[in-house]
């Protein structure tokens, strides 16, 4: 394989979903110390996690991933972050243990800031400002100022990802990930909630089975610390190409901004700037594929992106919608499958199902992203072929941003704490009820 290409070289293939800054100067300035930055991730944490996905792509783990859609540096609290790892540890246990198989930690997080958009502008009463493009880009305000683009944001994105990521890292390996706390991780929780009370009864099921491991002379240190990856979509080329980094013991690139980094629904296009970069980092990446995607552009694009066709590198992250993934799913798995392309499939079951409220609200129906998950799982059963895993919006707040779930939050009640700057996230009951409906279909799996 040739050389990264240079920043200029990618930048000359026109990048799509790039902000338009108004000061060059400091843009190569913002990306000058990024280059110098130490790296957030090591490659041989990035190898570990692609052995990881590569038993996910042969059925013998399954991943789960979840964050916001777009982190914000306000929201790089010790609550906010502790709370969303809360979530996907009791996720990740429910998986583990109704779904009877080990699971691999994908954080949605420590680097999720910049986002594609739809639109351009943003027209509020009649005022058209600047799309907000994530706290990378520009602010969220709806003010000219803020919406102006302003790299100087690369360098925070940069700060706020590493105090994420120290904070998770100190989580996960210092004792609050302990199964031992099992049930800890649920202490403060709506005990109302069926989901909560279900999830109380199978911590004391695993409680009980810790302490007969015990008994029988199992090392109680084996739960102490889990494994937890960071992920990001890699967008911003400016951000992005100045975090990687030339390996030290194999001298290959790596994006060291984050362990597991994807291409975006509206970037995969085969030719464009952003395959280009990915075909040339050694990580595991990820790549959406939507209900434009033929089989002609997956079997083309894991060609591109995995050309010695190495298992866990690559994952199709497909989107299709609730009314889609039936039909749409099924040649592009069939053709993967035929021409012995190894992937890990996992479903996100949020960005094909958005719609706007009629008071104005971007969200998705609960019961449409369970009916997704049920499509993509009863396709892959179909084929004999694997369903490896989830991507979710969800936060470990008690937020009203999707509608229904067990709390049955209705469009009226998105109003009540709705605090996405982008896309509707599944909040933490919500979150917990996903985790065992799809721990039910992987018990059928
Ligand atoms: O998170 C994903 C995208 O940024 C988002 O779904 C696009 O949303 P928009 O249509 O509001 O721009
Ligand atoms: C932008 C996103 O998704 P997609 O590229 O699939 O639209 C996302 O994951 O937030
Ligand atoms: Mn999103």
């Amino acid at each position: 394989m040739n050389a990264l290409p240079t920043l200029e070289q990618l930048r000359a293939l026109g990048p799509l979903q790039q902000p338009t800054y108004p000061d060059s100067a400091a843009v190569d300035a913002a990306v000058a110390r990024l280059r110098t930055a130490p790296p957030l991730v090591f490659a041989g944490e990035c190898d570990d996690l692609k052995d990881k996905i590569a038993a996910v792509s042969r059925g013998e783990a399954f991943l789960l991933q979840g964050g916001d859609c777009a982190e914000t540096f306000a929201g790089v609290t010790a609550d906010n972050v502790r709370n969303k790892l809360r979530v996907l540890l009791q996720m990740a246990v429910v998986l583990t243990y109704a779904g009877s198989v080990p699971v691999v930690k994908l954080g949605r997080l420590a680097g999720q800031y910049a986002k594609p958009r739809s639109s351009d502008t943003e027209t509020r009463e009649g005022v058209t400002l600047p799309a907000y493009r994530g706290d990378a880009v520009n602010g969220f305000e709806f003010t000219p100022e803020s919406r102006i683009p302003d790299p100087q944001r690369l360098v925070e994105v940069y700060n706020a990802s590493a105090a994420t990521l120290n904070l998770i890292r100190a989580f996960v390996s210092g004792g609050y990930a302990d199964l031992r706390q099992v049930h800890t991780w649920n202490n403060d929780f709506v005990r109302e909630s069926p989901f909560a009370q279900r999830y109380e009864a199978m911590a004391d099921e695993i409680e009980r089975a810790l302490t007969f491991m015990k008994a029988i002379g199992a090392d109680p240190d084996e739960f102490h610390r889990v494994d937890f990856h960071s992920s990001h979509e890699a967008l911003l080329m400016d951000y992005e190409h100045a975090m990687t980094r030339i390996d030290s013991r194999t001298g290959l690139p790596y994006n060291v901004s984050g362990h597991f980094v994807w291409i975006g629904e509206r970037t995969r296009q085969l030719d464009g700037a952003h395959v280009e970069y990915f075909r040339h980092i050694r990580n595991p990446i990820g790549c959406k594929l939507g209900p434009t995607a033929t089989a002609d552009d997956a079997l083309s694009l894991a060609h591109k992106l995995n050309p010695e066709n190495e298992p866990g590198r690559l994952t199709f992250i497909t989107r299709f919608g609730a009314d889609k993934i039936r039909d749409g799913l099924p040649p592009l798995v069939e053709k993967v499958t035929a021409e012995g392309v190894s992937v890990a499939w996992v479903s996100d079951p949020m960005h094909g199902n958005t719609f706007e409220t009629s008071n104005g609200y971007k969200t998705r129906r609960f019961d449409d992203v369970i009916e997704e998950v049920q499509g993509f799982f009863d396709v892959h059963r179909a084929l004999g072929t694997v369903p490896g895993g989830v991507l979710v919006e969800m936060t470990g707040d008690d937020v009203t941003e999707c509608i229904g779930g067990g709390e049955e939050i209705d469009e009226h009640g998105l109003a009540h704490r709705y605090e996405s700057v982008v896309d509707p996230r599944l909040n933490r009951v919500q979150s917990l009820e996903l985790a065992f409906r799809v721990a039910e279909m992987l018990r059928r799996r």
